[in-house]
């Protein structure tokens, strides 16, 4: 039987893996449910229906935080409970393709392969590739040609921030700013300005449901909660111009850093940016009006993707499949050499 070959991006928030076999793309939720500490329990989104929920003996934890690895053997647990999903077939053999960010140490980036290498998996072979090469092939654009490429990955924990050129990395920047932030900066708003206090999957829900990054409109929702007065489980109304005013700060620091690479861009670079635009992917690109925002505050053309958090697992589809694109992942021998 063939080997089957797989790329996987791992999130702070989810795990998207890219099964070439059948060309097909699972993206969970990267959380895993511990029982009595060290017991098996729940992974992925089955793992995610316990978050704040789970009685004390459960322990339920992201083991990625700010696009690193922070947890190695839940991590492991975790891809291998989804490669075994993702395959349904056995894993024997195959190849494995990892997406890294490209501002982290060389440890940390080390930390990836040797995840797979050591996840009982018996993989033939390991290969790391910078997450924004395979993010520009996820969106149709040929990394290999002399045309500068401006990526902004928004995902849960972090925003990298690329120029990619000539199939490598020019600039790179990973900020601790992402889809986390706007959730918390919309709890801390709501306590602060209400004296109500909601969860974090509440935060989520109605970011994802009333944001807009432009200006607000005239929707409102309802949230689950606690009275801080009272002290007791009560319903708030909450207006779209909350949510615009709580992750406002935020959003404006992601602009901020990428006004900050624009100005260090090579001249010649900055062209091709111009031509071509900023390319928003990563699941916080969702963002109704954010494509606006940015080309309000930049003066640039900028361009947005359907399904956006699985650009860097379509990516994959590209990379794995096509003989100029696979050239441009490395083993560790080569982690020297990353530009
Ligand atoms: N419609 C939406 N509106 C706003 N935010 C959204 C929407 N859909 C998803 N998100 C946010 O996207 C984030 C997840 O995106 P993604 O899967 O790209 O992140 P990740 O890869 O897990 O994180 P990181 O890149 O930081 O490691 C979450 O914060 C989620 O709340």
């Amino acid at each position: 039987m063939a080997s089957n070959i797989f790329g996987i991006d791992l999130g702070t928030s989810n795990i998207k893996i890219y099964n070439e076999d059948e060309d097909t793309i699972l993206n969970e939720k990267n959380i895993i449910a511990i029982l009595n500490k060290n017991v098996f329990f729940a992974v992925g989104d089955e793992a995610f229906e316990m978050y704040e929920k789970a009685p004390a003996n459960i322990k339920v934890t992201y083991p990625m935080s700010n696009g690193v690895i922070a947890d190695i053997k839940n991590m492991q647990l975790i891809l291998k409970k989804m490669l075994e999903k993702a395959a349904k077939s056995n894993l024997k053999n195959g190849d494995y393709y990892i997406a890294v960010p490209t501002d982290i140490t060389e440890v940390e980036k080390r930390a990836f392969y040797d995840l797979v290498e050591n996840a009982n998996v018996k993989a033939k072979r390991v290969y790391i590739t910078e997450k924004a090469i395979v993010d520009a092939l996820g969106l149709g654009i040929d990394v290999t040609s002399s045309q500068g490429i401006m990526i902004v990955n928004i995902g849960a924990d972090t925003t990298e921030i690329s120029i990619v050129s000539l199939g490598g990395i020019v600039v790179s920047r990973l900020i601790k700013i992402g889809g986390n932030k706007f959730d918390e900066a919309i709890i801390n708003y709501i306590k602060r300005n209400f004296n109500f206090i909601i969860g974090d999957k509440t935060a989520e829900v109605i970011k994802k449901e009333l944001a807009n990054a432009l200006a607000p409109d005239e929707s409102s929702a309802g949230v689950y909660g606690r009275d801080i007065v009272t002290g007791l489980p009560s319903e708030l109304a909450i207006s779209s111009k909350v949510i615009y005013e709580s992750i406002s700060e935020p959003l404006h620091s992601i602009v901020d850093a990428v006004k900050v690479i624009l100005e260090r861009t090579p001249p010649e670079l900055g062209a091709d940016i111009i031509r071509a635009g900023i390319y928003l992917t990563g699941g916080s690109s969702n963002i109704q009006g954010l494509d606006k925002m940015f080309h309000k505050e930049t003066g640039l053309k900028v361009n947005i993707c359907d399904k956006p958090a699985e650009s860097v697992a379509r990516g994959f589809s590209k990379m794995i499949n096509e003989a100029e694109y696979r050239k441009l992942a490395y083993t560790t021998k080569n982690l020297n050499n990353v530009r």
